[in-house]
């Protein structure tokens, strides 16, 4: 008997082609079709021809290995042909031959200096697989176009169809307009006042500052979104799990925002991601939240009685599941990218303690002696050097490092590169904000004055510049993102941020814990879809 006749090997080629064809055309990534095509086909192949083979096993082997087999060489070969329609761009062979490489980095959590590499080699467009990360240009236009699939459908940032979208969106822009926003304050100043207390009774001692950045995020959110009371803050720990569910969690999402057809397969990627039931957690959690909230009714001014039109606004009352999974959604956005914003600010003002210095001047000015800086939130909107730190922290490393994806609606050109419609493109935040020709002098040093309005500035070395040998191109800083799907909560973010920094600067002398390593802290940052950072130890001592 002939081992894999001349007839088995075409009718597995022939097979393999059209099943290529099909993945080409329709993109099916549905388990049912992925079974149907991967494994029943094969095997009804292996049915049909294992007479011809002495026994089963030799079957098995050459038809699934000869399917799949073409398969590969069919998606490898046409991603590096020149036929391909990003053919032109330059970049690494494993990158164009598959998001692999590209997802390993992530899930490793070195995509921004993987990226920040890319770019410096390639330029402005610079492919990590048949999605292009790019700097300046396309963030401007990707603004308004759909997110790729991330995975979740029924929350906001889930949403890809552009018709549904703004209905969506609307009531997130009622719940973080300034007037509600207002409404929040209240909500800030209890959770701030259990955080000075709980800082204080912990003098003496080192803590972990990033934790205490987070519960205090995750307090706040917890209490504004959905009236939730999580008390991690005066617990000192992740009372509910809530936390450590959803960073296990964020993994998943490193996998699916980049392969977004293994979607469907996230409980089995969970499992071998030594997960079991991350988001099961985080979704049982939040959902527990959503039922105490509703059934407590709507006589708090929270987020969600915005985004369940409390206020009687819409003839078109939205569905309780979507302001359920709506008002999760803004604890999960809203807590870690809080926290590591203000972890790098604490960081990098620990590193520089002129910085420290001036800015708890600038503090002292507007809230003289023990003057609480709770009692109106308004003035810090206004504190220059408060929002230059704030801000400089942010461009040197925002909290979403390397950009949300993005699809192009309709083909366009950066450059000499011709973007056909359908690309999956994003604008690498880390990369763009340290780009010197839009921020210069010193674009990866923390210099908060780079953000102030003067003549002249003095560089930490002593020289002295004028205004118009600084760059400073503020379009280009994009933390929150830019366009239609930017971030609602920033100005929810900006509130919490100031708030936190204002209180904690004027109460406490915070420093390095004796031991803790400055230098290695933001080299081990890590970016894995939102920043997971190290711990970052400190002592704080009261003022007064
Ligand atoms: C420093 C803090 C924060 C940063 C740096 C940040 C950054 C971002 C970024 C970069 C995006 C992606 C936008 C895009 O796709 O282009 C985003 C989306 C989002 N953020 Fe924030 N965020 C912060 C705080 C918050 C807060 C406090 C909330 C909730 C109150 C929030 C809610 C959301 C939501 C719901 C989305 C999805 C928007 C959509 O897809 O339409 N974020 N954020």
């Amino acid at each position: 008997m002939v081992l894999g006749s001349l007839g088995v090997k075409s009718s597995v080629l022939g097979v393999g082609l059209i099943v290529y064809l099909i993945y080409k055309t329709f993109e099916p990534a549905s388990v049912p079709v992925t079974l149907a095509l991967l494994v029943v086909l094969p095997g009804l192949l292996t049915a049909m021809v294992q007479n011809q083979f002495d026994n089963i096993f030799l079957a098995i082997a050459e038809v699934y290995g000869g399917y799949w087999t073409i398969l590969v060489i069919c998606v490898a070969g046409y991603r590096v042909s020149p036929v391909h329609p990003l053919a032109t761009f330059p970049g690494p062979l494993q990158c164009k031959v598959s998001k692999l490489w590209v997802t390993y980095k992530a899930t490793h959590g070195n995509l921004h200096k993987y990226v920040h590499e890319l770019h410096a080699k390639y330029g402005d467009v610079a492919p990590t697989s048949s999605q292009y990360v790019m700097q300046t240009q396309l963030n401007r236009s990707c603004g308004t176009h759909r997110k790729a699939h991330n995975g979740s459908v029924s929350q906001l940032d889930g949403i890809t169809d552009m018709s549904v979208y703004p209905k969506r969106r609307k009531p997130w822009n009622r719940g973080t307009s300034v007037a509600a926003v207002k409404g929040y304050e209240e909500f800030l100043v209890s959770v701030l006042r259990e955080l000075i207390s709980a800082l204080e009774q912990r003098q003496g001692q080192a803590i972990n500052l990033p934790a205490w950045m987070v519960y205090t995020a995750f307090d706040f959110m917890g209490e504004m979104s959905l009236s939730r009371q999580f008390n991690n803050v005066m617990a000192g720990s992740d009372t509910t799990g809530f936390i450590g569910a959803i960073e296990v969690g964020v993994n998943q999402l490193a996998w699916i925002s980049h392969i977004p057809w293994c979607a469907p397969f996230m409980p089995l990627l969970g499992k071998m991601l030594g997960d079991s039931g991350s988001w099961r957690s985080v979704q049982k959690i939040g959902s527990e939240a959503v039922r105490a909230r509703i059934e407590a009714g709507s006589g708090r001014r929270d987020l969600f009685h915005h985004l369940m039109d409390g206020d009687d606004l819409e003839d078109d009352k939205p569905a309780i599941e979507t302001v359920a999974s709506d008002g999760i959604l803004a604890i999960i956005a809203g807590s870690d990218t809080a926290a590591t914003a203000l972890s790098h600010v604490f960081y990098f003002l620990l590193r520089d303690p002129k910085c420290m210095e001036r800015l708890r001047e600038e503090v002292q000015s507007v809230y003289p002696g023990a003057t609480d800086t709770m009692l109106d939130f308004a003035k810090q909107a206004d504190m220059p050097y408060l929002n230059a730190c704030i801000n400089e922290a942010l461009r040197l490393n925002p909290p979403v490092l390397s950009g949300l994806q993005k699809q192009v609606i309709k083909a366009t050109t950066i450059g000499s590169y011709f973007i056909p419609e359908g690309t999956v493109a994003s604008a690498h935040h880390y990369s763009m904000h340290r780009d010197p020709r839009y921020f210069y002098p010193l674009p990866d040093q923390f210099w908060p004055e780079r953000w102030l309005i003067q003549d002249t500035y003095t560089l930490p070395s002593g020289e002295v510049v004028t205004k118009d040998q600084l760059v400073h191109n503020k379009s280009v800083f994009v933390p929150f993102s830019i366009g239609m799907r930017s971030c609602p909560g920033k100005s929810i973010a900006m509130l919490e941020m100031r708030a936190v920094l204002c209180a904690l600067v004027q109460k406490f002398e915070v420093t390095a814990a004796p031991g803790s390593s400055l230098e290695e802290w933001e080299g081990n940052m890590r970016d894995v879809f939102i920043t997971f950072l190290g711990p970052l130890m400190v002592n704080v001592k009261a003022r007064y």
